[in-house]
């Protein structure tokens, strides 16, 4: 957490006694992204994860009271509303916050989600406030963000009969919102069932669309791809955020789930909170996005109807949900994720950008060579400490077959060398650099102390690291005008050997290998961080190694 004091953030909404929704869902999200919690309630419900049973409002004055007890004594650095029930308390509320802030540009950023609707179909929203809403209270907000149906019954309000069944329509619905006087608007892609042909759709006709995450079609994991055409049929979520011109798309694979009761008040909550800690409202969208996503993905069963995400998820270290097929690899994939910045660093590390270049300085690559050819000593006794660790033929065979390839790798070490005039004994005599040490020494380490799947996850990083490299070199030489130039590149050998069928087996048996462990003996908390530490680790040392043949210069 931040050495900052958590922001204080305010959500005005309704109560859910079931817990997934509104206020009781905002306060868990407030905590969850290290906010601390203030709320305002319009309405209690009586509902559960089957429906609502029973709408209670707050009388106006009292709804009036609490906001002002609130505001008067606690510096709300962000805010949210939710369900507002009706005319008189939507009115109550703007009113009361524009009495207090005095002037429209001194309230905190304000996420008005325009809830109309429960998912179970229950009205949470009389009719006569919808006008008020857009009225009184989107002048006053950085951000609305409806839905389809919402976004439709906004829009209706401008007279004209509007649908969104497509990307290009939500766009256009979009532009129609922000004119209701909001700063920006996100309409929300759940009930919007899309492709990536329609993101590639409109990225070719409008280039100045960002979309996020930019690397989505590889996610900086071109080891987990399976099938190209897979992922262009793949069902997305596409939440679309328009601020002024600027249009940006947030794309997210689509999960078939029911656990997805709260997730428009949860969404909003965390855009609250990341506007709250200064994030910019793309930003704040980008996180809210991931964290809603991934509480779906995590979510556990509550209730007999549609459950509600896991909010938690981010607070207890998050364990592995069975593989799936829009998600066959998945401890694969929370690894990378969990230290993506640091992956990122290392497998689209400058040294691997020059290599593709050809621009690489020889000294860097040959130091590297020398370097990379004492740690794989090390690496391949880190194998025979597992081959030891081993109860199974299958396990002693496949840990001993890596031992065999690592070899085979040192021989193409030996021949790149070769070819620059460096010897074997020259090889051997070259004096380690801290980096190989410190990355050697430590894969020996955790060998020596922990079980065999410390060690496994500790080999991962490496052996999936280069595969990962191999292959997006390989993508983006396939481009045209690519930046990546193979014809005349010295270094060809080292990309067709990392992106050759033969290491991608390699890569792919190592994906095996932690999948099944993760499958067969589910790890409890705190291994399961254990795990999640030591790959962040060599992810790290990875990049150090890759900075000491670099930095040579
Ligand atoms: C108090 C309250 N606020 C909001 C929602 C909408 O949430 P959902 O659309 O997931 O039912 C709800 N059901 N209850």
């Amino acid at each position: 957490m931040d050495s900052k004091p958590p922001p204080a953030v305010l959500t005005i909404a309704g109560s859910d006694s079931g817990g997934g929704a509104g206020i009781q869902a905002d306060l868990k999200a407030f905590t969850a992204f290290g906010c601390y919690g203030t709320s305002v309630i319009t309405a209690l419900t009586a509902q559960n994860t089957q429906g609502v049973q029973g709408v209670h409002p707050t009388p106006p004055e009292f709804l009036e009271q609490q906001l002002t007890s609130v505001l008067d004594d606690i510096e709300i650095r962000g805010m949210k509303t939710g369900m507002l029930y009706d005319a008189e308390h939507t009115r109550r509320i703007a009113r009361t916050l524009r009495a207090h802030y005095g002037d429209v540009s001194k309230v905190p950023p304000l996420v008005v989600d325009p809830v109309a609707v429960s998912t179970s179909g229950h009205v949470l929203l009389h009719e006569d406030a919808v006008s008020v809403m857009i009225e009184e209270l989107f002048p006053l907000a950085t951000l609305i963000t409806p839905n389809k149906p919402e976004a439709e019954l906004l829009l209706s309000r401008k007279g004209a009969s509007v649908k969104i069944e497509t990307l290009e329509d939500m766009i256009a619905a979009s532009e129609k919102l922000l004119a209701f006087g909001s700063k920006a608007v996100l309409v929300k892609g759940g009930h919007v069932s899309l492709t990536m042909a329609d993101v590639h759709r409109i990225s070719a006709a409008h280039p100045e669309v960002t979309i996020v995450p930019e690397s989505f079609l590889d996610e900086n994991m071109e080891i987990l791809q399976v099938n190209q055409e897979d992922l262009a049929s793949r069902q997305l979520v596409v939440d679309v955020l328009r601020e002024g011109e600027k249009v940006t798309l947030f794309v997210s694979p689509r999960i078939e789930s029911s656990s997805t009761h709260g997730t428009g008040c949860t969404l909003s909550a965390v855009i609250a909170s990341a506007l709250a800690k200064g994030e910019s409202v793309v930003e704040a969208t980008r996180q809210a996005t991931i964290y809603t996503h991934v509480g779906i993905e995590t979510a556990f069963p509550v209730g007999r109807g549609h459950g509600p995400l896991n909010h938690m998820h981010n607070l207890l270290p998050r364990l592995v949900p069975p593989p799936t097929a829009s998600n066959p690899h998945p401890l694969t994939r929370i690894l990378i994720q969990s230290s993506r910045e640091t992956w990122k660093a290392y497998v689209e590390h400058d040294f691997v950008k020059q290599l593709a270049r050809g621009t690489l300085p020889r000294e860097c690559f040959l130091h590297f060579v020398k370097q990379d050819y004492l740690y794989l000593k090390y690496y391949a006794r880190a194998y025979g400490l597992l081959v030891a660790k081993s109860s199974t033929y299958s396990s002693i065979q496949t840990a001993t077959q890596t031992i065999v390839n690592v070899i085979n790798e040192v021989a193409t070490h030996k021949t790149f060398c070769a070819q620059w005039g460096i010897s074997e004994e020259e090889l051997t005599a070259t004096p380690e650099s801290p980096s190989t040490t410190a990355y050697g020494a430590y894969l020996l380490d955790i060998g020596l102390q922990g079980d065999s799947a410390k060690l496994i996850m500790a080999l991962a990083a490496c052996l999936l690291g280069y595969g990962e490299v191999g292959l997006w070199l390989k993508k983006e030489a396939s481009k045209p005008d690519s930046w990546v130039k193979l014809d005349g590149n010295v270094y060809l050998r080292w990309i067709e050997d990392y992106s050759g069928e033969h290491y991608q087996s390699a890569v792919k048996l190592g994906i095996e290998t932690i999948e099944t462990l993760a499958a067969a003996d589910p790890p409890n908390a705190l291994r399961f961080q254990e795990w999640c530490a030591i790959w962040e680790k060599c992810t790290r040392l990875e990049k150090g190694f890759w900075d000491m043949a670099l930095n040579l210069l």
